[in-house]
């Protein structure tokens, strides 16, 4: 942190860390991107996409909210699996806020009663969240509240939409109203504590993620190798390597001629420019690691779960 960073702030400032916590597609790195009005987690269908425990700030006059977007909370079944359980669970713990989102375009299940049994151990404010609510008819919202205000003891209730944006300033305001009064952790201008080498990997996977759906769903693992920034050409020259766990995923992700990895490359380009604001050129290369996520020492390795 900056050395001349000023810590004060006004009277009656309120400040601490909110989780977002739901089963695995409830739509948390949505709202995450939602609250701070730009993309800063990465997004898609596959479960478990989120593998950071990851830190974004919202400043305002009067408060800030630092949020923690936790893996989808859920029973392991590989080592991968075990890792982002363990950091989910830490990520409970030492927040001021919990925030459960359960999804309410789909009927509460027990995935949902199960996080709900981790929320309950939480000794913070909870709040719970019926999101993807332009998916769902008020009645359809009604039925869930009524199902879900049972499943924990919550300090607020909110409905909202991260697409249409419905209920998220609401969101906001009823978590300000559970945080304590307190001092500001992070200067003003600072929206995330990931290295931006972390956050340009997470982007690339996300497309990856996106084009292939269900063919390599955990199988993958992004590495930015290097980045270099020309200020006289404005240029982030990126040089990343995605890791697959076999020859025939790795034929996947070039696909016929490199149409597939061309194609993943000018995505992924697109959203590195509006994310650092400069041109960039992008070098993927594809290796092979087998069985890489069966290995805890890898994962650490590759940025996933602990140890960063
Ligand atoms: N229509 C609609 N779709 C949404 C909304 N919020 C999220 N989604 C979609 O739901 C899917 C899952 O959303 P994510 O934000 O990745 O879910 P997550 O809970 O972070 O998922 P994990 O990282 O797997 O734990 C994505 O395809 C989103 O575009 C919403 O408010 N409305």
């Amino acid at each position: 942190m900056a050395s001349n960073f000023d810590f004060s702030s006004p009277e009656g400032f309120r400040s601490g860390f909110v989780t977002l916590v739901g089963r695995p597609n409830s739509g948390k790195s949505t709202l995450l991107n939602a609250i701070m009005g730009k993309k800063i987690a990465i997004t898609s269908n596959t479960a478990q996409t989120t593998r950071h425990r990851f830190r974004a700030v919202l400043t305002r006059p009067d408060f800030q909210m630092i949020m923690v977007d936790t893996p989808g909370l859920h029973k392991p079944h590989d080592a991968l699996g075990e890792e982002l359980n363990t950091s989910a669970l830490k990520a409970l713990e030492d927040v001021d806020v919990v925030a459960m989102l359960i999804d309410s375009s789909k009927p509460v299940g027990t995935g949902d009663e199960w996080v709900a049994e981790q929320v309950k151990r939480a000794r913070s404010k909870k709040v719970l969240v019926l999101s993807k609510t332009d998916l769902s008819t008020p009645d359809q919202v009604e039925s869930q509240l009524e199902a879900a205000r049972g499943l924990a003891d919550w300090d607020s209730v909110v409905t909202c939409s991260s697409q249409t944006l419905d209920g998220v300033d609401g969101f906001i305001d009823t978590v300000v109203a559970c945080l304590p009064e307190g001092p500001k952790w992070f200067p003003d201008d600072m929206e995330t504590d990931q290295p931006i080498e972390v956050v340009v990997a997470e982007f690339i996977r996300e497309k990856i993620l996106r084009t292939f759906k269900d063919e390599v769903p955990h199988a993958i693992g992004v590495r930015v190798e290097e980045m270099k920034y020309t200020r006289k050409t404005n240029l982030d020259s990126i040089r990343a390597i995605i890791y697959v766990e076999r020859d025939s995923q790795k034929g996947i992700i070039i696909g016929k001629h490199g149409a597939a990895i061309k194609q993943i490359g000018i995505e992924a380009r697109e959203d590195l420019q509006q994310l650092l604001g400069t041109r960039v050129y992008l070098d993927l290369n594809v290796k092979v690691k087998k069985n890489w996520r069966r290995d805890a020492t890898q994962i650490r390795r590759f940025g996933y779960g602990e140890g960063l």
